[in-house]
């Protein structure tokens, strides 16, 4: 049984207006999708194609206009738009900001502690516990009462990771969560991530528009195409059927662009020292 299921989904919102008429545009059309536990799932997909729509619904942010989401083989949410307190637990996020996700007043220290708090935890276990965490996500203990704002971009998006699973959650929704790193703290996040998911077998919907953090790091790829995600074998292979998945190998730049031999320009390989 799948974790996280999403079966004929639909969403549109209602756009235009102020001066034109609203018109209601199909953002989800007949979206699937699954999630297994321990599993990494990357959906792709440029901009506006839908993807953090699909998070939100994922999420229990949003109420798709039709269609089933299921958590644990359960409806995620009950006719009144809940969800029971221990999915809430189980399903944790980490978004592309991690400035606009934490407080500028908070240290370090609470942003784990938060969700910590929320659950009962004080004292002493409350203390070792946000200690262990971010020793998991590798922060310095002994940085913690520093104020998280003060932190680096790829430090503060690390102290994120560690509140997503300080409650242990078994889904984690990264909705372009390494998207703004440079690219050696991107590389030391996603190993960083596969390290976590590997022990504690947590299933990831890794949400993403560069192809390149995939190497290595998803299970199976999904890419947004014409409103719903549409399952690879594999994203880098040449001439895809998928007209977004082309748009997005032609976006993806050459790690060396020096070292790709190209003919037409003259570009040589520098011959070996
Ligand atoms: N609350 C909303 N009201 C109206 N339109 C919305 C709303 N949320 C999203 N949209 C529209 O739905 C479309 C899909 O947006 P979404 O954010 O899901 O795309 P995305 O693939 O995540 O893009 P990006 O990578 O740029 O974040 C866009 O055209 C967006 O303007």
């Amino acid at each position: 049984m799948s974790l996280l299921e999403l079966r004929q989904v639909d969403k549109s919102y209602r756009q235009g207006g102020l001066f034109g008429p609203r018109e209601a545009v199909r953002v989800l059309d007949r979206a699937s999708l699954d999630v297994g536990r321990g599993e990494c799932v990357a959906l792709l997909g440029p901009s506006g194609a839908g993807k953090s729509t699909l998070a939100r619904i994922a999420l229990g942010l949003e109420w798709p206009d039709s269609g089933e989401v299921r958590f644990d083989g359960m409806p995620l949410l009950d006719d009144r738009g809940r969800m029971a307190a221990a999915t809430r637990r189980a399903i944790q996020a980490v978004f592309q900001d991690p400035y606009g996700a934490t407080s500028p007043r908070f240290s370090a220290f609470e942003v784990i502690a938060e969700p910590l708090r929320y659950a009962g935890l004080s004292g002493a276990p409350l203390r070792a516990r946000v200690r262990e965490l971010a020793e998991q996500v590798e922060l310095d203990p002994g940085a913690l009462s520093r104020l998280a704002h003060r932190f680096s971009g790829g430090q503060l998006q690390r102290l994120c990771i560690a509140r997503a699973l300080a409650l242990q959650p078994r889904l984690l929704v990264l909705d372009e969560a390494v998207s703004s790193l440079d690219l050696t703290t991107q590389a030391r996040v996603l190993a960083l991530l596969t390290g976590l998911r590997r022990r504690h077998g947590v299933g990831f919907l890794f949400i993403t528009h560069d192809l390149r953090l995939l190497r290595g790091f998803a299970d199976r790829v999904l890419v947004m195409e014409d409103g719903r995600p549409v399952e690879v074998d594999d994203p880098f292979a040449p001439e895809p059927a998928i007209p977004a998945l082309a748009r997005l190998q032609a976006a993806m730049l050459p790690a060396r662009p020096g070292l790709r031999p190209g003919p037409s320009r003259g570009h040589k390989a520098p011959a070996p020292q």
